[in-house]
């Protein structure tokens, strides 16, 4: 398997965009908010980037971290690709040619989810999210948050981790905590941990 998620924190990486279309703004804005510095390549100067002209793309590339190539024009893509050697490129034209995917993405609080077709189809990406959407509920977001709570707890209680990992999968099962969560009750929930932990 060639391709392998990962999750980034882009926080102050540069980011170069090429392009100033649809794809190179949706991308750009993306990295953004995500706190990320981001340099779009065009002649056209947008409103709300930060453009430079593409004859200074060469050394636009040098200073990024992240390259994104998103224009229609297939020799200009190419052209970049070759000036990122290395780096880690994202061809929104092209999957294959280079080597980071954006794919679908949703959050239901700290919980992300991204979909990735391998380029087959960006459109079924984009369904399935809201398919896997839906069977995320309410428990779940709050077991995320009671999990978080019981690992900072036990992690200064029990030394082993394999003793915290039978600790925490104890609690993921326990009926009460079950009972509380469907309730929308995570403070009773954590009550209850701390209880157990006392013991
Ligand atoms: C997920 C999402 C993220 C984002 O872009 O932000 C994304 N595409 C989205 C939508 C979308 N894109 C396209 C359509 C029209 C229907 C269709 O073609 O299906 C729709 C649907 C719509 O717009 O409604 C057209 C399209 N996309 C690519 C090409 C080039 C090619 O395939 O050659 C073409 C053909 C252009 C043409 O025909 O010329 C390529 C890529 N698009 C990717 C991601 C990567 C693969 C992800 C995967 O494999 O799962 C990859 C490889 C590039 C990359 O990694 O950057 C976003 C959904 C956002 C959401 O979830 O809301
Ligand atoms: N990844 C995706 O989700 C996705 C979705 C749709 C399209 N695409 C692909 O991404 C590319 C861009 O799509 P788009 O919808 O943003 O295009 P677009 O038509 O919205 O934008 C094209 C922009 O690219 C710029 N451009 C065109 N030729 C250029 C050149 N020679 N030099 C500099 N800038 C140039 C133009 O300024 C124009 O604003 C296409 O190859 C398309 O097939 C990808």
């Amino acid at each position: 398997m060639a391709w392998i998620p990962i999750f980034l924190n882009v926080t102050g990486k540069k980011i170069f965009v090429l392009g100033s279309g649809e794809v190179a703004r949706r991308r750009a804005k993306k990295f953004i908010k995500a706190g990320a510095e981001v340099i779009l390549g065009s002649n056209k100067s947008l409103r709300n980037f930060n453009t430079k002209p593409l004859h200074e793309m060469e050394k636009w590339i040098k200073w990024a971290d992240i390259v994104i190539v998103a224009t229609p024009d297939k020799y200009l893509n190419e052209k970049a690709t070759k000036l990122a050697k290395n780096k880690l490129v994202n061809r929104a034209d092209d999957l294959i040619k280079g080597n980071i995917a954006i794919p679908s993405v949703f959050s239901i609080n700290d919980i992300q989810i991204s979909i990735f077709t391998k380029g087959k189809s960006p459109l079924m990406a984009k369904y399935l999210k809201e398919k896997i959407k839906s069977c995320i509920n309410e428990e779940d977001v709050l077991n995320v948050e009671l999990q978080n709570y019981a690992r900072k707890k036990i992690k200064n209680l029990f030394n082993d981790h394999r003793e915290r990992k039978k600790i925490l999968y104890k609690l993921f099962n326990d009926k009460k905590i079950k009972e509380y969560l469907k309730d929308g009750n995570l403070e009773k929930a954590k009550n209850y941990v701390d209880k157990l932990l006392q013991r």
